[in-house]
């Protein structure tokens, strides 16, 4: 099998992450450009790297020689020119969640794979590769549980980066349960209510954190997430299907439970690139796979589209107070 070359945009965190992990537990593939306009960060990065070459210029890192395929970690707001970009030269691409922050610019992304009749482009919802989240959707899918009533989400991270914005909230966390919720109960999102209680005194001042996030789907289920991003604490996603006949819950994070001088403690994860660190490498891997092949395995456009429409009907049920309907376009076929 000859080796992927593959140009990574964005070489901050999530982009050095997924550098490392390409160079270490990723077979059949390598990094052969890298682009950040940060020059400094992205020359440290490329230094590390066998030949690689350094952009400050994302657009030429995706057409440098040997780019076969395009991993996009930068900023939200920057994931659809890149993407653009790579879709003009038709390479597989890779995109962190989420795939732009407003619907509009995802329609784009969705037309420009349509004009080339075919699906080029995955999102980086790792939650559909970790372990307990596909042992939660087996369980739905075979009924194990009954229909079911309720989602209850709980997404905390120990502190918030600096330029996290109470929009970032709904469009960058929550994100990832408007993903996971479509994707477990196999149902549309219909509405969105957003409740925000007095913020944390941790919170950064003007960061309308908790917040708490109502989703309604097309079946009719509810999903409650309580997103907690200066928690303190350490790092926490926990979800409990609730149905008809049973009940599951995933998220516990114990591995290993002390029993000692009369307490009893876990520990707890400090950050998401260690408690989903098998999900971001088996979806690494899967997409190495696919896009050598020239397809997505995992979830797409269509599905980044779509958890852009929840997150634009989820600002302005922030902003309003009101419960607010989720407007979908028809789905095309090229996502069916
Ligand atoms: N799947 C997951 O669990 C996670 C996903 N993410 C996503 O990963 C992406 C990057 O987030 P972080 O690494 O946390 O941010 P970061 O701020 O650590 O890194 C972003 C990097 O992109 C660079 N950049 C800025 N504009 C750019 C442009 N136009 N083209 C290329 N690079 C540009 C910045 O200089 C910086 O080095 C975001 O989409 C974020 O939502 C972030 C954390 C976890
Ligand atoms: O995607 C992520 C971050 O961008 C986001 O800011 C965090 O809240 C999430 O837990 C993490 O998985």
């Amino acid at each position: 099998m000859s080796t992927l070359g593959i140009a990574v945009i964005g070489t901050g965190k999530m982009g050095a992450d997924h550098v490392r992990r390409i160079g270490r537990t990723v077979g059949g593939a390598r990094v052969v450009a890298v682009a950040d306009p940060d020059g400094d960060r992205v020359k440290a990065v490329a230094a590390g790297l066998d030949g690689a070459s350094a952009h400050t210029d994302p657009a030429e890192a995706i057409s440098a020689p040997g780019v076969q395929a395009v991993l996009i970690a930068s900023p939200g707001p920057a994931h659809e020119e890149a993407i653009l970009h790579a879709l003009e030269r038709e390479l597989p691409v890779l995109c962190e969640k989420p795939l732009t922050p407003d619907p509009a610019g995802a329609l784009r992304v969705m037309e420009a794979e349509q004009r080339l009749g075919r699906r080029l482009v995955q999102v980086g919802f790792m939650r559909r590769f970790d372990a307990e989240y596909e042992r939660l959707k087996e369980l739905l899918d075979a009924g194990g549980i009954g229909r079911p009533l309720f989602l209850h989400c709980r997404h905390r991270n120990a502190s918030s980066p600096s330029f996290f914005t109470s929009e970032m909230l709904i469009t960058d966390s929550v994100v990832h349960e408007v993903d996971a919720a479509r994707w477990l109960l196999g149902q549309e999102i219909t509405a969105v209510s957003v409740l925000s209680p007095t913020p944390s005194s941790a919170a950064p001042e003007g960061l309308r954190d908790p917040r708490l996030v109502l989703l309604e789907t097309a079946g009719g289920a509810i999903v409650d997430v309580e997103i907690f991003v200066n928690c303190g604490f350490g790092y926490e996603v926990r979800c409990e299907a609730v149905g008809e006949s049973g009940s599951a819950q995933i998220g516990e994070g114990q591995s290993m439970v002390v029993r000692s001088a009369g307490l009893s403690s876990g520990e707890i994860a400090q950050d998401f690139t260690v408690r989903f660190a098998d999900a971001y490498d088996r979806q690494l891997r899967r997409w190495v796979a696919a896009a050598a092949q020239g397809r997505v395995d995992g979830p797409d456009a269509w599905d980044g589209y779509a958890a852009a429409a929840v997150s634009a009907a989820g600002l302005t049920a922030a902003h309003s107070g009101v419960r607010t309907p989720v407007e979908l376009v028809e789905r095309p076929a090229l996502y069916l």
